[in-house]
């Protein structure tokens, strides 16, 4: 794949990240030199204010680059060597529902856990699948790197769909900022760390981090998390909501202390502790709908009025935008960093299905991922992920055939749900409000 300079075209570019990421994309032009650089989204309007910006940034930071954005496919997706993928089927407002339906039944209600990220994932699936067939229909070489959430779901969904093509990789920011977040906590820079990492996407452990001279801080991370609680790690870095997720990360590992757990743990280990500190009626959607968004879209306004972007604060400090780029460079250049990636697992975590779209450490090259085993895991983690396989793996069999029952199995088997009448319950409410994006279940 080895060019002089690369075309990128951002899928979702009207997305609150979108800013970050063209900022990263302007910051590493000596990394990833660009040619072309296009946002495509179907919402003309949201993206057009996230486009002006771009235009007054990259005539400021990237002049000889061909920015443009547009809500036509053959254009977005013609003669592309790199997708960046992170749309949300149904925006914000569907967000809200997810969130508020489940936790007006008494359920966990989140953007990519239980039932909420269950309505997301199908939702999620038919977008994703039109995307993919678009971007081969026009640039069948292209990389597509997915942060499309809930990425566990659209990555298991893909791989049925797809299972020959090997150039779509979905990525998630959590294991990275995690890193960051360890990295603050030691006072030391995680750049070249090499993670050992296993799970499902939003449901994974950090086993070892091996630091520069090949020692592992696992121990020393614990320890002060033990001593000093997590927040250290990240104050200043977070939403409130997002303060209390960082916080629980002592409480997981006074209960269960073998690893480094991702913060999405707590919604499955604590459902019932979670459930009394949300708010059914001002969720995470809420905030960000009041917060992000308003403050990212009022910013590129303010931009693309006064024509310059020198003085933008529209980038949130964390690994969003930076990530998606390293792995794209990774890829082009053939450099073989880490990442930590979702691949099918096919033995890497041996006691787990084949099949399952495993979250592990890999090096990533112009052949993509070379994933690291991490051999046979503990029963304690076995039995929690091979449950979360199966709720992830009928819930895609439930969109791609249409069934009700795979529907319910899935939610029941869900630890934030369980109960099979809670389950059902959530379920016909979710039908309801999913109306026009789920297909018929039957
Ligand atoms: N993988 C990760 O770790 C990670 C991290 C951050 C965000 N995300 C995901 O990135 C996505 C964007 O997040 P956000 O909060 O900025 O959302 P957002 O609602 O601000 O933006 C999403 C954009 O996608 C567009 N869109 C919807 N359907 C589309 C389609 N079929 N084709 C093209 N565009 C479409 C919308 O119009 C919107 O402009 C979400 O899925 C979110 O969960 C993932
Ligand atoms: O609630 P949101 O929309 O702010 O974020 C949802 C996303 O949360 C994760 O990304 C986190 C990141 O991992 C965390 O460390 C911090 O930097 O904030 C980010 C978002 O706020 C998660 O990885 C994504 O999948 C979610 O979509
Ligand atoms: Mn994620």
């Amino acid at each position: 794949m080895f060019k002089e300079a690369y075309n990128i075209v951002i899928v979702g570019g009207g997305s609150t990240w979108t800013p970050g990421i063209l900022k990263a994309l302007t910051k590493h032009k000596e990394k990833l030199p660009l040619k072309k650089v296009t946002l495509y989204d179907i919402d003309k309007e949201r993206q057009e204010t996230i486009g002006e910006f771009g235009i007054v940034l990259f005539k400021e930071e990237y002049p000889e680059v061909e920015f443009s954005y547009t809500t036509d496919k053959k254009n977005a997706y013609t003669d592309v060597d790199f997708v960046f993928c992170q749309m949300r089927t149904g925006g914000y407002p569907m967000r809200e529902k997810d969130e508020h339906i489940p936790l007006s039944m008494g359920v966990i209600g989140q953007e990519t856990c239980g039932p909420g990220g269950f309505a997301y994932g199908i939702r999620s699936i038919k977008d994703m699948v039109e995307m993919v067939k678009d971007v081969r229909e026009y640039s069948p070489e292209a990389w597509i790197l997915n942060y499309t959430n809930p990425a566990a779901i659209v990555a298991y969904a893909l791989k049925k769909v797809f299972p020959d093509d090997k150039k779509i990789i979905n990525i998630c920011d959590q294991p990275v900022n995690l890193l960051r977040s360890y990295g603050r906590l030691l006072g030391r820079s995680y750049e070249n760390w090499e993670p050992v990492y296993f799970g499902l996407n939003h449901f994974g452990w950090f086993k070892n981090i091996y630091d520069e001279n090949g020692n592992d801080i696992v121990p020393e991370i614990k320890k002060i998390t033990s001593e000093k609680g997590f927040l250290p790690a990240d104050a200043e870095q977070r939403d409130q909501s997002w303060l209390d997720t960082y916080a629980m990360v002592e409480d997981m590992l006074k209960d269960f202390p073998d690893y480094l757990p991702n913060t999405y743990l707590q919604y499955y280990l604590y459902p019932e502790y979670k459930l009394k500190k949300l708010d059914p009626d001002y969720t995470r959607a809420n905030e960000v709908m009041d917060g992000r968004e308003k403050r990212v879209f009022a910013e590129c306004r303010r931009i693309a009025e006064n024509g310059t972007a020198k003085d933008s604060s529209v980038v949130h400090n964390d690994a969003h935008g930076d990530m998606i780029i390293e792995v794209a460079e990774s890829i082009a250049h053939n450099r073989h960093r880490y990442f930590i990636v979702m691949v099918e697992n096919n033995g890497l975590i041996e006691n787990l299905p084949d099949d399952a779209m495993v979250e592990v450490t890999a090096t990533l090259g112009i052949n993509g991922p070379r994933p690291y085993g991490v051999g046979k895991i503990e029963t304690f983690y076995k039995g929690l992920i091979e449950n979360q396989y199966a709720y992830e793996r009928l819930t895609v069999e439930a969109c791609l055939e249409g069934s009700y029952t795979k529907a319910l199995q899935a939610l029941t088997l869900n630890r934030t749900v369980v109960d099979a009448k809670k389950a059902r319950k959530v379920l016909d409410a979710l039908i309801e409000a999913n109306k026009g994006y789920w297909p018929e279940l039957s």
